[in-house]
């Protein structure tokens, strides 16, 4: 449900990167949101990630079709339980490539996003006081945009440049139901999420935090 009196526009932050504020709608918050419970579940389900200089990341991770983890992709959870993956669901790439049509042509860089071959997922859950620090989406081999879907909290999104972490940088809300689509020149452009707000989420949808499903092509086989 869009519960905005006036619905926000398309914004298209940098050049490549649309904000589609409201983009999930009707029944599909919710559908999103019990596919993601049951993704959780182990095995292959939510984990903490480890970074190799030893640290951990604030949010909670699982990823679908090709595992992700600190720095590269595996068909198993090679830094967890050992577990395959699961699919990806052709629905969601169905979604993705929606959405990457309503996004227009800057996202994609030569043909149209019917022929884009999606096949990862990576939920990350946003409890209170997680966030994530500026980075690229980097070990993917594919050009294909990336399309980010928001459930729950709002949060801060910054997004960047792909020539570093610092300024430039456009700092968007993303709330419950938003998607996200980055590509063409913005495709490895630094981004991160600094800040979420608690308890700002739709309180018809139940969720407390924030999940964030970011769809891909691998490029790999
Ligand atoms: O949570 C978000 O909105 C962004 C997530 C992200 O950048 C990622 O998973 O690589
Ligand atoms: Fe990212």
């Amino acid at each position: 449900m869009n519960d905005e009196l006036f619905p926000r526009e398309r914004v298209e932050v940098m050049p490549g990167a649309v904000h589609l504020p409201g983009w999930l709608r009707d029944g599909r918050p919710a559908e999103l949101l019990a596919a993601c419970r049951a993704w959780a579940l182990p095995p292959a389900g939510l984990r903490t990630v480890r970074t190799p200089g030893g640290g951990q990341m604030s949010v909670r991770q699982l990823s679908l079709g090709w595992h992700w983890y600190p720095y590269g992709y595996a068909r198993t959870v090679v830094d967890g339980d050992g577990t395959p993956v699961k699919p990806f669901p052709a629905w969601l790439g169905d979604w993705a490539r929606q959405a990457v049509a309503d996004a227009g042509p800057s996202v994609t860089d030569a043909g149209g996003p019917s022929a884009i071959p999606f096949d990862i997922a990576l939920v990350n859950f946003y409890g209170t006081g997680a966030r994530m620090g500026m980075h690229r989406d980097s070990d993917e081999r594919s050009p294909a945009p990336v399309v980010s879907f928001s459930l729950g909290d709002t949060c801060v999104f910054r997004f960047g440049t792909p020539r570093s972490r610092g300024r430039p940088w456009q700092d968007v809300e993303l709330r419950s139901g938003d998607a996200f689509v980055f590509g063409g020149p913005s495709r490895l452009a630094y981004h991160g999420v600094p800040r979420t707000r608690p308890g700002s989420g739709p309180a018809g949808l139940g969720l407390r935090g924030r999940l964030n499903v970011t769809v891909r092509a691998a490029g790999l086989d």
